[in-house]
């Protein structure tokens, strides 16, 4: 048998897969956190990597490993391979006004129609304006620039040679200075970030290429494009830390409104992607202010009736980027003497989190996508609660894969592909699912905009 390794090096944990190169079948698997904040020196998915291949029973018989992890984290380096300084992670929004200066100066269509995205806080492009603005040592120092799976491939190329980083285009693409339909860098926004154009950025391989390394290293991916790969397309909400809609497209998405962002997926083709700051966490948050365990708050949800009697919860806790209000805080609203219950606040959490990703999803169908269904995946895809209350928010058929590591699922079918001279990645059997089905609540909707919009009109 022929085995291969997928690699989520995630915002929370990094999870290891082992698959059969052939039939997909999973072998063995392994995990290992990742420290909390989102300002993160990198040695520590090095170490999370380690830990979390050895209880996966470690590299032996595998011919393939590729790595997919959290997109558009800002790892700097120095001449000598050096990290410069903690990692800026995707839901660090110290950069929210280097974001703001580069969408006025070059203009948000321009943007769009020119990268796929309009600059937010997220985006790397926008991590480094911030550093050459208030670190400007650390820029000086800066000799390449990173994503946390490029800089893991490369520790375990071992190369320690700042030529030999390579990343993929999906990645490539979350980054705001390469254009994933030219498949070029573009020097001149580097260097309106960070003042200079001399940086190194790595070598973008092509979907299926692969890298020396103690074994055949794929390209990689980012996580959603990953994810997209593992579960084998559709259109895709995934629950983490982020809230995730995407789908996969044949034209890069450009949307002048920042909602929707034009990235590439792992395959050649694209995926436009709308993605929250508040997702799994906040039903973390709920349960630990209502003194409860997830499984708890789950039930707690599911005994409340449908729009919480009232209670509605806007859940930017950790500020939020879909829509661009990186400095809000979140709220609940509609509270009185009788609705002030657990059961409403639990549901009222769910209802919310979903909300944000629906939001999403309509500007996911303004750009195209053809909506008949989602997939749901993410750590809180497992909540009992969100799997029935999913429908009714979403007004469409959710279905629920089996539990699993979908982004490192992905990423093993891509390492499986470095092993064939094929066109497409193997064909792998997709695991039972589940469909949740209900009608559609649209006042849960309607009541939700109206408390998000107060936070727009602020
Ligand atoms: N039963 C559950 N109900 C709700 N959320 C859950 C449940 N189990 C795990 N989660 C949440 O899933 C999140 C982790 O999901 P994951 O997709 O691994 O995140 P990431 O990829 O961002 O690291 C955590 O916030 C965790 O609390
Ligand atoms: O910023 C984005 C997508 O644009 C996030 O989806 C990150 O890629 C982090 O993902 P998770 O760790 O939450 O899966």
């Amino acid at each position: 048998m022929t085995l291969v390794a997928g690699v989520d090096s995630s915002t929370q944990s990094c999870k290891v897969v082992v698959r059969d190169a052939e039939t997909g079948e999973l072998v063995r698997e392994g995990r290992a956190s990742h420290p909390d904040g989102t300002e993160v020196h990198p040695s520590h998915w090095w170490d999370a990597l380690q830990s979390a291949l050895a209880d996966a029973g470690g590299l032996d018989g595998v011919e393939a490993l590729s790595i997919a992890g959290q997109q558009h984290g800002m790892v700097c380096l120095d001449e000598s391979g050096e990290v410069v300084r903690e990692a800026l992670l995707w839901n660090d929004t110290r950069s929210a006004a280097a974001a703001a200066e580069l969408t006025d100066e070059v203009g948000a269509e321009q943007w769009a129609t020119r990268m796929g995205v309009v600059p937010v806080a997220s985006f790397t492009i926008t991590k480094l304006r911030w550093l050459a603005q208030h670190e400007p040592e650390n820029a000086r120092r800066t000799a390449a620039v990173c994503l946390p799976h490029d800089w893991l491939t490369w520790r375990l190329r071992g190369s320690g040679d700042l030529a030999d980083l390579v990343t993929d285009r999906s990645d490539a693409s979350g980054t705001g200075y390469f254009d994933s339909v030219t498949n070029e860098y573009a020097p001149d926004l580097l260097a309106l970030a960070i003042g200079r154009s001399d940086v190194v950025l790595p070598r973008v391989l092509g979907a299926s290429e692969w890298a020396d390394g103690p074994v055949r290293l794929g390209p990689g991916a980012g996580d959603n494009a990953a994810a997209m790969l593992g579960v084998g397309g559709g259109v895709v909400v995934s629950l983490g830390t982020s809230g995730v809609v995407t789908a996969t497209a044949d034209v890069r998405a450009a949307d002048p409104s920042g909602i929707v962002a034009g990235f590439a997926d792992a395959t050649g083709r694209y995926l436009p992607l709308a993605c929250t700051l508040n997702a799994a966490r906040v039903l973390d948050a709920t349960a630990r202010m209502l003194g409860v365990d997830l499984t708890r708050l789950s039930e707690l949800a599911l005994s409340a009736p449908p729009g919480a009697e009232g209670v509605v919860m806007v859940p930017y806790l950790e500020g939020e980027r879909t829509p661009n209000l990186p400095g809000s805080t979140g709220a609940l609203h509609g509270l009185t003497l009788t609705n002030a219950t657990p059961a409403n606040i639990a549901r009222a959490a769910v209802e919310g989190m979903l909300c944000g990703q629906a939001v999403g999803l309509d500007a996911l169908i303004a750009q195209g996508a053809d909506v008949s269904g989602v997939r749901l995946v993410g750590g809180a895809a497992v909540s009992q609660a969100v799997r029935e209350i999913a429908p009714t928010v979403f007004g469409v058929p959710v279905t629920v894969p089996a539990p699993g590591e979908y982004v490192a699922d992905g990423a093993a079918r891509q390492a499986a592909w470095t092993l064939t001279a094929a066109d497409n990645p193997p064909e792998w059997s997709s695991s039972e699912s589940t469909v949740f089905e209900a009608d559609a609540v649209p006042e849960v909707r309607a009541r939700y905009a109206e408390a998000a919009q107060k936070f727009l009109n602020r």
